[in-house]
């Protein structure tokens, strides 16, 4: 008797990045805001008194400065985050092929992961990919796209094998295409430093998500190993070796650098230096024309387009600079396409 044929199987993709306002007026940034500052993997404390403080005091207070903040970022398409990452997840769709479905959601906010999910639930896909688009593992980005997507595929009845890629901090698709798009920068113009600016997080969070306590926030970073696969001050110091040897940097070159940090420094020290801090003594050191990288995102967003890009780009005209330059990020660059079609293969 003939065997019945076996039934075609298809993966799903599904690709995550952090999560946007659905406008930029103060309810929607306030609503997107309360959902972010009391995800217990980002304000670690106790819910007590993270609901309180944050639903009540920190997020009133901040929605109406973010929201003007997010005005100066909309474009005609929305918030960069979001259309960025709709146009590569066409784009992985195109070149994965129809053995696949390829999905997009937010960790906050809209398009949700449950909604993607359910798009791949619907497929009837075999099995699930998740990539949740942050280079370099963090418990407050990776960890909590983890968590909310283990969370929700947990109460279905049928549960399909699911993987997570949980860190490419140096994956050789992420750092070529920034490789790429700094030289297209650096042929144009001659630069006296470059800067790689990562966003923050708390040392706390280090500290916490350290093997062993083998991370003393010291020289224990400055080589990528297996006690330090998932440390977030080591990945991002990898990143910037690989970026550095990508385009012939020599160590005095370069200046590794955090930015984004929320509370202040002296009640909760985030990750140092910082980039503001970094950027206003360049000038007095001969420092005039900076190139900078944003390499803890994928994509353009808040962070990058206006905080590297225009925020500091002030700070160091006023503090004597000449030219500071941000690299675009990878947003749907067709090699950035490819080197994650690679990563869902080797998956
Ligand atoms: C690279 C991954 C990210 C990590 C790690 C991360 C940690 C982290 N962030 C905050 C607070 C804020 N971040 C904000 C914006 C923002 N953060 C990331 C990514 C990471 N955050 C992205 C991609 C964005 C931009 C979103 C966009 O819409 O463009 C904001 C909102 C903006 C603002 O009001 O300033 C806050 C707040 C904390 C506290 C934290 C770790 C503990
Ligand atoms: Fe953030
Ligand atoms: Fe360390």
């Amino acid at each position: 008797m003939p065997t019945p044929a076996s039934p075609q199987r298809r993966i799903g993709v599904l690709l995550v990045n952090l999560g946007t306002p659905d406008s930029p007026q103060t309810p929607d940034v306030r609503r997107y805001l309360n959902e972010f500052l009391t995800d217990g993997r980002v304000i670690d404390m106790p819910a007590a008194v993270r609901y309180p403080l944050f639903q009540g005091l920190v997020v009133p207070l901040r929605a109406p400065k973010s929201a003007k903040i997010y005005q100066q970022l909309w474009t005609e398409r929305g918030s960069p985050l979001l259309y960025h990452g709709l146009d590569l997840q066409k784009l992985v769709q195109e070149k994965l092929g129809k053995d696949y479905v390829v999905a997009f959601g937010m960790r906050y906010q809209n398009p949700s992961i449950e909604k993607a999910l359910d798009e791949l639930r619907a497929a009837a896909v075999d099995r699930i990919i998740v990539l949740p688009l942050f280079p370099q593992y963090a418990a407050a980005s990776t960890g909590s796209v983890q968590e909310k997507v283990m969370d929700i595929v947990s109460k279905w009845w049928v549960v399909p094998s699911i993987s997570f890629i949980s860190t490419f901090t140096d994956d050789p698709g992420f750092i070529g295409t920034f490789v790429t798009l700094g030289k297209a920068e650096m042929a144009k113009r001659e630069y006296d430093h470059v800067v790689f600016s990562y966003h923050g997080i708390p040392e706390r969070h280090v500290l916490k998500g350290s093997h062993n306590n083998y991370c003393k926030l010291g020289t224990c970073c400055n080589s990528y190993n297996k006690n330090n696969r998932y440390c977030y001050r080591a990945q991002c110091y990898e990143t910037s070796r690989q970026l550095a040897a990508g385009l012939g940097l020599a160590p005095e070159q370069y200046t590794t650098s955090f930015q984004s940090r929320l509370q202040s420094r002296l009640r909760d020290p985030w990750l140092q230096p910082y980039t503001d801090e970094v950027l206003k003594e360049m000038p007095a050191k001969g420092i005039k024309n900076v190139l900078t990288f944003s390499p803890a995102f994928v994509a353009d967003c808040l962070e990058t387009t206006i905080e590297v890009g225009l925020e500091f780009k002030e700070m160091f005209e006023e503090a004597g600079g000449e030219h500071w330059q941000l690299v675009p990020s990878l947003n749907s660059h067709p090699q950035w396409v490819e080197g994650v079609v690679n990563m869902i293969h080797r998956n």
